[in-house]
């Protein structure tokens, strides 16, 4: 079995439209993804809402119409940076390329040797999850930037709630 397996990483702090349209078009590249998430030890913070555990759920629901097999892994960040890519590969199944856009992420894989591919950004200034919370913050709408399965995620956990709570504007 010789398969192409892949490691796509982020916070997902929320899971938006952009993650979802890079997803789309690495699974057309690769027969297994594994989606690392970033600062998994991080919650209920104003840049870092969710648990690992909310952010494994809205990325089951929102990819449950992708057409590749993949593993979503909650990865917590390490204190050390020459660290943290040992520690990655030994929390994931192998892989052979790293895609990422994140400067530091593209400098440790490709230290180590490890292939880096930069998707191309959909609608960066909307598709963002900086963009998503402060939307949220100040009662905006941005259920359209997410896919509709992790809008449910989000009003299931009364997100938007927490975001408000944990930033002391509620
Ligand atoms: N609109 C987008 N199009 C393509 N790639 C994106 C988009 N938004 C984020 N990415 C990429 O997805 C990966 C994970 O990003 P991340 O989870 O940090 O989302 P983000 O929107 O950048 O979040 P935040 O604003 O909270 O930092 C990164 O490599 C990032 O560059
Ligand atoms: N030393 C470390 O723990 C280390 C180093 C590089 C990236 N990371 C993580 O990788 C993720 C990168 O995701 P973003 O591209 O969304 O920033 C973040 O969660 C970041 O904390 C961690």
């Amino acid at each position: 079995m010789n398969m192409k397996r892949a490691f796509y990483i982020g916070r997902f702090q929320p899971f938006h439209l952009g993650h979802h349209s890079v997803i789309t078009s690495i699974a057309e590249e690769v027969d297994e993804l594994i989606i690392g998430i970033g600062s998994a030890q991080k919650s209920h913070e104003v840049n870092n809402p969710f648990t690992a555990g909310e952010r494994v759920m809205m990325i089951r629901h929102a990819l449950e119409d992708i057409d590749v097999h993949f593993y979503a892994l909650p990865i917590d960040d390490t204190l050390q940076n020459p660290i943290w890519v040992s520690y990655v590969t030994s929390r994931t199944p192998p892989f052979d390329t790293v895609y990422t856009n994140n400067p530091l992420v593209i400098e440790l894989f490709e230290e180590t040797g490890v292939k880096v591919k930069q998707p191309p950004m959909y609608h960066r200034n909307e598709y963002s999850g900086t963009e998503i919370r402060r939307r949220m913050l100040e009662g905006e709408e941005w259920k359209h930037l997410v896919p509709d399965a992790v809008a449910d995620v989000i009003e299931e956990i009364n997100g938007v709630r927490r975001l408000r709570r944990v930033a002391g504007t509620d």
